[in-house]
């Protein structure tokens, strides 16, 4: 099994090129209005010509209108959408229609059958985040051994120091982290990209033997 590895929060061409450079399987480009890492789907489209198809391109939303992501997301000519905040399985569902998604969801949702439903839909995979998205807090991942679900990519906190325990822990289809990996909101730090990048890659060599 190979553990996926996102850099979340590209901001320019210069940081999608060092992220990918580092080995990150995907970049993430948040079109939330409201983060520190806001980026213009013209510098997310340039961005992805830069890195070439080998390298997934997700555009993040919190609660936005579906149009509004429809629209940013052919704009920036992503290859996958991930989906914050409460919104519906229907919501999910139309999503799911134009491009993979992975839905974000937080502990406490993982209860909750409305949230669940969605995970059902073809071309949708979990992702479990912390409540705050973007805010640096690591989930208790103990906690979370019985009901991570299958398939789920794991985010929260997650840096070059705790990537490869949060591996060993939970075993997710992949990791994804951005504060971090930064020296300012929405700047990358090259040493901290690279060495989460081979963290969690080197963790992946130790979890799952040959
Ligand atoms: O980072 C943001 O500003 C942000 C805003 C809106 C939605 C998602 C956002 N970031 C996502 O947060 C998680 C993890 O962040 P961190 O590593 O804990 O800082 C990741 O999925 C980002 O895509």
């Amino acid at each position: 099994m190979t553990v996926r590895v996102k850099v979340c929060g590209t901001t320019s061409v210069h940081d999608a090129v060092l992220s990918a450079e580092a080995g990150a399987d995907a970049l993430g480009f948040i079109f939330a209005p409201i983060s520190k890492r806001l980026v213009s789907a013209a510098v997310a489209r340039e961005a992805g010509l830069a890195v070439g198809p080998a390298v997934a391109r997700v555009g993040v939303f919190l609660n936005q209108g579906l149009g509004e992501v429809l629209r940013l997301s052919e704009a920036a000519r992503v290859s996958a959408v991930q989906l914050h905040g409460p919104v519906s399985s229907l919501y999910v569902r139309e999503v799911a229609r134009y491009h993979p998604v992975l839905r974000v969801l937080r502990p406490g949702d993982l209860g909750r059958e409305e949230a669940l439903e969605a995970l059902a839909l073809p071309g949708v995979t979990p992702m479990l985040d912390a409540p705050e998205p973007g805010g640096g807090l690591p989930l208790d991942w103990d906690s979370l051994r019985e009901a991570f679900p299958p398939r789920a990519w794991l985010a929260g906190g997650l840096g070059p120091l705790n990537v490869a325990e949060a591996i060993r822990v939970l075993r997710p289809a992949g990791v994804d982290a951005v504060s971090r990996l930064e020296c300012q909101p929405g700047v990358k730090d090259v040493e901290q990209v690279r060495a989460f990048v081979q963290a969690a890659q080197g963790a992946e060599k130790q979890s799952y033997p040959q």
